[in-house]
């Protein structure tokens, strides 16, 4: 086969020593073909060469009856006795340029890299494709000293394989069920590049069931990548056909899922800080949504298929193990998730814990002030002090929300006087709300607790619409407008606020904060409809 028709979406490394007990290698092999493989690695690790020869040349017999390249892991010689498509190498392993002058210009030859340098000495090598990892901890492979790079980690090296558009798979870690963030999460925040597919050895050799768990995985890449040729800026959540977006259509949008709230009364699930726990279950219920504030992780594997949505809020980050298990789960159930993630500019340990909790999970909103959106997107413009952000903010919100959207696949909302909203796409300002939002502690938490509710009832939503839970591709995170729950939490807060302080019994920030929570629970949809200040910009 040319090697510009090899196919990358899903390469399977070959791991005898993981076959479920009498499962017979071979027999697996076939299956996973049958399933949708696209490339094999041979991978021996302890065997003599005769044995390794023999592997492969019986291993090459049942790849060619279905068409798919074979390849050596390391071992030059082995591929000199089968002929096969070509090898693998790593970094500790035989120098690419002698690699290739060994095994000559038809071979394929594709190389581990795992970080940016590794990439860039590929490309000046020809490698023919790049193995990028190891993208998470795994237990095929000893890789505890190695740095996991995360789905982010992997799309920095997508950017410099970008111009010479060198093939990549991500290795390490990967399962079906973080397949979709994995491919959303890496796409390469300036070139958006994305890859060509994953290399997997347990998800598919240790499966008592090869041929589906390979047409599994297959599954969400194919939809992944045709999504991405059909719309290469779509978000992890976007649907095949995005809705038209008009002021008026989005706010009665948003008065429809006032409805699907008190209708469905939807679980939401959060973990958010102690300073706000009370307000923020109140508000949760003002609305007609039901709060579980659980924290343990030994409660979310019970409670996440059961929740509408989740907030992670890191305010105080007590509860990590919590917020990592429950984000994960929320991905496997494809509910979703807020990330409200507090002063994450303030210390190193916040934005060291924001960095691990982004490569455990895929989040379909981002919500922060100046500060925190500015930590995230990595810009020094806004200043913070503790939980607030400082200064007049940023010179173009619209710019930032709609970068970070498209660099972390998600939802962004940026909170202040005017609310910017984007999903990579369109940007909405919104100028509800009331200056004494500013004088009561957790106005930005409860936020985050609206957007989370209404997000699920945007999902419920979608799934009341008659296409019941069948995804519109297999690559897609969260089903619903996640764009209009996020303008829903934002705008029903805000006017709610903006009631609130109008009444005459409010006299200060304590007699507000109990009108909001009425207020919450009062307002009429035809009131939201006529207050709501929104723009598409
Ligand atoms: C596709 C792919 N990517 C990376 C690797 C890892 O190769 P290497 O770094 O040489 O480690 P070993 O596999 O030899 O342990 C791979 N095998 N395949
Ligand atoms: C060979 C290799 N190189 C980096 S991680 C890895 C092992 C991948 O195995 P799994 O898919 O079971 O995590």
């Amino acid at each position: 086969m040319p090697k510009a028709d090899i196919d990358y979406s899903l390469y399977l490394v070959t791991g005898r020593e993981l076959l479920p007990e009498g499962k017979d290698y071979y027999e697996s092999l076939e299956e996973s073909l049958q399933g949708g493989v696209t490339v094999v690695q041979v991978r021996e690790k302890d065997i003599d060469t005769g044995e390794f020869v023999e592997i492969a040349r019986r291993t090459k017999e049942i790849t060619d009856k279905y068409n798919v390249p074979l390849l050596i892991n390391d071992r030059i010689d082995v591929y000199l006795a089968v002929r096969c498509a070509g090898i693998h190498i790593g970094q500790s392993d035989m120098p690419l340029a002698q690699a290739r002058a060994l095994a000559g210009d038809d071979a394929v030859i594709g190389i581990s890299v795992g970080n940016i340098d590794e990439a860039q000495a590929a490309i000046a090598g020809h490698a023919d494709y790049v193995g990028v990892g190891a993208v998470w901890p795994t237990g095929s492979k000893d890789v505890t000293k190695k740095v996991k790079l995360g789905p982010d980690g992997v799309g920095r090296v997508l950017d410099v394989l970008a111009e010479s558009k060198t093939p990549a798979v991500a290795i390490g870690g990967i399962h079906a069920p973080n397949v979709p963030f994995l491919l959303h999460g890496s796409i390469s925040p300036n070139a958006r590049n994305s890859l060509d597919g994953i290399a997997v050895i347990s998800a598919v050799v240790a499966s008592k069931t090869p041929r589906e768990a390979a047409a599994n995985l297959r599954n969400i890449v194919d939809s992944f990548k045709r999504v991405r040729r059909s719309a290469p800026a779509a978000p992890a959540f976007v649907l095949e056909s995005s809705p038209v977006r008009s002021t008026e259509a989005l706010v009665s949008g948003v008065a429809a899922l006032m409805e699907v709230i008190q209708r469905e009364v939807p679980l939401v699930h959060q973990i958010t800080n102690n300073v706000v726990i009370n307000d923020s279950a109140n508000a949760t219920l003002a609305i007609g949504a039901s709060p579980i504030m659980a924290t343990n992780p030994r409660d979310v594997a019970d409670l996440s298929p059961a929740i509408g949505a989740l907030l992670v809020n890191f305010g105080t980050i007590t509860d990590k193990e919590g917020m990592l298990v429950a984000g994960r789960q929320a991905n496997v159930n494809r509910k979703p998730l807020v990330y409200d993630p507090v002063a994450v500019g303030a210390t190193s340990f916040r934005r060291e814990t924001s960095k691990e909790l982004l490569a455990h999970w895929q989040p379909t909103v981002i919500k922060g002030n100046a500060a925190e959106i500015g930590a995230l997107a990595q810009l020094t413009e806004v200043e913070s002090r503790g939980v607030d952000s400082v200064g007049k903010g940023f010179a173009d919100p619209a710019n930032v929300v709609r970068t970070l959207a498209r660099k972390r696949a998600a939802i962004v909302v940026l909170t202040g006087e005017e609310d910017y909203l984007s999903d990579g796409d369109v940007v909405l300002r919104t100028s509800n709300g009331h200056a004494l939002l500013g004088k009561i502690t957790g106005s930005g938490c409860m936020t985050g607790t609206l957007v989370a509710s209404f997000c699920a009832a945007a999902r419920l939503h979608h799934l009341a619409g008659g296409k019941g839970s069948v995804f519109e591709n297999d690559s897609q995170l969260v089903q619903g407008d996640m764009l209009l729950g996020a303008l829903a939490g934002v705008l029903v807060f805000n006017c709610a606020a903006e009631r609130a302080a109008e009444r005459d019994d409010v006299r200060g920030p304590g007699t507000f904060r109990a009108a909001l929570i009425d207020e919450l629970a009062n307002m009429p949809a035809a009131d939201l409809v006529k207050r709501a200040k929104v723009e598409i910009l």
